[in-house]
């Protein structure tokens, strides 16, 4: 695994090959998104934090690997990135036709700007067959605390519990993440809050069709090697994803979606 650095605005960037992932952002002076350090990475393992990128299939939504093969792949750095922008490639080889007998090309790409980090994903379809799948970019957003971070803007809107065998229901206060949670919104496009005592984060998203929200909670995070106990509560994943229905694309058609995240001046906090 080799990692990649860039700054821009005041900001920082990590990012590694392995996974054609990012690893770290460091914004106003302090880290926005949640990683298990270098030494609790394995080779060959699923990076547990940062933002994995998964494809060509939604945990369990298929039959293929769990969470695709995308995260656990090396992915081809950008050589001509310009400051402040890191990107990766990633394309079918013989590995991946024997997991998923398609001709593909990922491209992911993270960018700087003042407040802001934007991450797209593009899919090609360099096959000559039509194929269909389902991804998503798994954001760990790092809080000081998941119990009190509240996400807004999902009021309503009608969700699948994978915790109760994707039972639909829907919530009239915002996703909050207190206990284990795995919600899908299929069709929740527009922009989100995370709102903490300290700081708020707008989250917003284009060509994405659904929104995740998951933590494991006490009992799941204790299952899951790479976190220390407490881990669950430093970070909420709020996932920009097409999982509920798959995207379809023919030979040559091309999909593009993105992931903004922004800093905003939290209530009580104005700018002087
Ligand atoms: O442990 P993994 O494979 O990284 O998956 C983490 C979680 O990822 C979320 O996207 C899924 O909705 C959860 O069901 C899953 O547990």
């Amino acid at each position: 695994m080799r990692t990649f650095t860039t700054r821009a605005h005041g900001m920082h960037l990590r990012a590694s090959d392995f996974g054609g992932h990012v690893l770290s952002w460091i914004a106003r002076g302090r880290e926005q998104l949640f990683c298990v350090p270098t030494e609790r990475m394995a080779p060959g393992v699923a990076i547990r934090g940062g933002i994995p990128v998964i494809f060509p299939q939604f945990a369990t939504r298929g039959s293929g690997q769990r969470h695709g093969f995308a995260r656990l792949l090396g992915w081809e750095p950008g050589m001509l990135d310009a400051p402040g922008t890191r990107s990766f490639a990633l394309v079918d080889s013989a590995a991946t036709r024997r997991a998923w007998p398609h001709g593909f090309r990922l491209g992911l790409e993270a960018r700087l700007a003042p407040d802001r980090l934007t991450v797209s994903l593009e899919v090609r379809n360099t096959g000559s067959d039509p194929f269909s799948c389902t991804l998503a970019l798994h954001t760990y957003l790092q809080v000081e605390d998941a119990a009190k971070a509240r996400l807004e803007g999902l009021q309503d809107h009608a969700y699948m519990d994978a915790t109760r065998d994707d039972a639909q229901g829907s919530d009239p206060g915002p996703v909050t993440f207190e206990r284990e949670i795995d919600r899908l919104y299929p069709g929740a496009t527009q922009p989100l809050r995370l709102a903490e005592e300290s700081q708020l984060r707008e989250i917003r998203m284009t060509g994405f069709r659904d929104v995740v929200a998951w933590n494991p909670g006490p009992s799941k995070a204790s299952a899951i090697p790479e976190l220390e106990p407490g881990d669950h509560r430093r970070f909420v994943c709020v996932e920009a994803a097409c999982a509920a229905t798959p995207l379809l694309l023919s030979p040559g058609e091309r999909w593009r979606g993105s992931q903004e995240i922004v800093l905003l001046e939290p209530p009580g906090n104005p700018v002087a």
